[in-house]
């Protein structure tokens, strides 16, 4: 029996909506030092995607945070796992995010961004849950507005699974109500 309840948004899907995102991307940062801050692992698929459709001389680093533990409500508590290595003075940074779902972690990780001194902090992300939104949050580019299920794919998991999907499924609540 399959552990979804339905393909929410297919690998086509993804593909032309990167493409569009990238497309206004490198439009609005032409001419501009762009670099793109990638939060671990559930972005890894989609930065991976969309940084193949930027110019030669933007840059990635990452950051890793967590909020999740290993179920799927938000602890509301985030920490930082691993920093990046860049410094973000005088810089352009956009994150790169898999979902916002109740804003927590990017609410935090743009106030935390801010204190850097970067020229200017923007969000990127392919999911947006807007019905589950605690905190809303500024995203300049959002692939999909969704419903507030727990999804899993294209870097998103439950209990570390599922990340190696190429789509975007609801996962069935008797799968991690088990
Ligand atoms: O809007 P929120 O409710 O804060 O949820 C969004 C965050 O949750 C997920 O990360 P998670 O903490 O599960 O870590 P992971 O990326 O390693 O799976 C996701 O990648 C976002 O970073
Ligand atoms: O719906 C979700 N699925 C997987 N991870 C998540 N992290 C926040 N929301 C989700």
């Amino acid at each position: 029996m399959s552990d979804f309840s339905e393909v929410l948004v297919s690998e086509n899907s993804i593909g032309r909506k990167l493409d569009e995102m990238a497309e206004a991307i490198r439009r609005d940062y032409e001419g501009q030092d762009l670099l793109l801050v990638g939060v671990l692992k559930g972005a890894v698929m989609v930065m991976a995607d969309l940084a193949r459709r930027m110019p030669p001389h933007v840059q990635m680093d990452w950051m890793a945070v967590s909020s999740y533990g290993s179920g799927t409500k938000s602890s509301g508590v985030v920490r930082i796992l691993k920093d990046l290595d860049a410094d973000l003075t005088g810089r352009h940074v956009l994150i790169v995010e898999d979902i916002i779902d109740t804003g927590v972690t990017l609410s935090w990780l743009l106030g935390n961004l801010r204190t850097r001194g970067a020229a200017s902090v923007e969000v990127a992300a392919l999911l947006r849950k807007p019905k589950a939104a605690v905190v809303e949050v500024p995203c300049k580019y959002v692939g999909f507005d969704i419903p507030p299920d727990f999804v899993v794919g294209y870097g998103l998991d439950f209990a570390e699974n599922y990340r190696t999907l190429p789509f975007v499924a609801v996962l069935k609540p008797e799968v991690y109500e088990k």
